[in-house]
């Protein structure tokens, strides 16, 4: 089996899960965070500060691979994994997002979505046989369906059909995926912000047996509140005994909000994409490091971080270095913010071992957003 979700216990104050993910580059405890690494890189990291940090799956990206260097180079170089030197788990997006996210002139038909590459700017097009085509060249542990997102907001109609296509499309990715055995295809749901199409898209995709399930077309602009409601109505639709990925989530009071709500994975930029303008993820809440009021503060990023950075360097060094546009600035900063939320997580997963994640949950926003940035 490819990929296999071992439940170890449900937190009896929330519907929050402990639990164990199998896969052929080794086990992930979850509830996992997963640091971004769309260019098979998760910026300025090496793999092995990756695991320093106890990251034990990243993930990667299809359309970005596709368009450069190419699905042909990676899979000559014997694949994901071995390219980018990283022996734990990968997981790869299926691509229909970032087309939507990052393409002009793109069109959705029924066989797929014709766009010009962000780079080039020249016609292409992927379909779901493509997207699985190019998964499976690169490898990745965890694939995902090839499915459409909708714009927030989208109107119901538009919905219902999209989310229509995305089952269709489901199942033409389980025909074309060509090595079941070791890679796990997860389905993704849509719906929208309707409670009726969320319920009926979850027992559309959870109609095909598979490893996982992902809640997609969320953390797309819509108030938090919309995208709890949503968690709140598909997760209970989801098979217990499969891992619930929830995509492109994110802020620490998000992940702990999906956790309470039955989710088990999470990937989002945000840690990287804000470290690399000085904006750090610390104990005692946001902090910009870049801001003045840092020039001669000579103590430790987050005193409470027993990190690389927090170790070795002062708010004052890291503020130089980002002002300075410093290579190794981007680097501390990067790599604490990732130190923090595999630690969030790992505080998340003793608290439901302990079944007292809400009060691990209102300590820390207590903590974390009671203090001005
Ligand atoms: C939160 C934050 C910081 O993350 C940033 C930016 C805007 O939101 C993000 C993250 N949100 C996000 N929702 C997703 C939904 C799907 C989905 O329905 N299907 C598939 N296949 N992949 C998905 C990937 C997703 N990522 O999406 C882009 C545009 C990639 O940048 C990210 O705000
Ligand atoms: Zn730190």
């Amino acid at each position: 089996m490819a990929v296999h979700y071992e439940l170890i216990k449900t937190c009896k104050q929330t519907g929050a899960r402990l639990g164990r993910i199998h896969t052929l580059h080794g086990t992930i405890e979850t509830p996992v965070f997963m640091p971004v690494g769309t260019l098979a890189t998760v910026k300025t990291m090496s793999p092995e500060e990756l695991k320093e940090i106890g990251s034990r799956i990243i993930l990667a990206n299809t359309y970005h691979l596709f368009l450069r260097p190419g699905h042909d180079v990676v899979e000559e170089a014997g694949g994901l994994h071995r390219f980018m030197n990283w022996d734990r788990a990968i997981l790869t997006d299926s691509g229909g997002f970032q087309v939507f996210s990052l393409s002009d002139l793109r069109k959705i038909t029924e066989e797929g979505v014709s766009f010009r590459s962000h780079l080039s700017g020249e016609p292409l097009f992927i379909s779901p046989e493509k997207s699985i085509e190019i998964q499976n060249s690169l490898g990745a542990d965890i694939i995902m369906a090839f499915d459409e997102c909708p714009p927030y907001p989208a109107d119901r109609d538009y919905v219902r059909s999209s989310m229509d296509r995305t089952y269709r499309w489901l199942q033409r990715c389980v025909e074309a995926h060509r090595r079941p055995e070791e890679q796990g295809l997860f389905g993704i749901v849509q719906g929208g912000m309707y409670r009726d199409l969320r319920e009926e898209s979850a027992r559309q995709i959870t109609s095909v047996d598979l490893p996982g399930y992902a809640i997609g077309g969320l953390s797309v602009g819509e108030p938090k509140e919309l995208m709890y409601e949503a968690l709140e109505h598909t997760t209970p639709l989801l098979p217990k005994e499969k891992p619930r990925y929830l995509m492109g989530v994110g802020s620490p009071d998000a992940l702990v909000e999906g956790v309470m709500r039955g989710v088990d994975m999470f990937d989002c930029v945000l840690p990287t994409r804000i470290a690399r303008n000085g904006t750090t993820m610390t104990s005692q809440g946001r902090l910009v490091v870049r801001n003045a009021r840092y020039a001669r503060d000579f103590s430790p990023l987050d005193p409470e971080c027993d990190c690389y950075t927090c170790r070795n360097y002062s708010r004052a060094y890291l503020r130089h270095l980002i002002k300075a546009d410093e290579t190794f600035g981007l680097r501390l900063t990067t790599y604490h913010n990732l130190y923090f939320l595999l630690r969030l997580m790992e505080g998340v997963r003793e608290a439901i071992r302990q079944d007292r994640l809400r009060d691990y949950r209102n300590a820390f926003f207590e903590k974390y957003y009671g203090s001005v940035e």
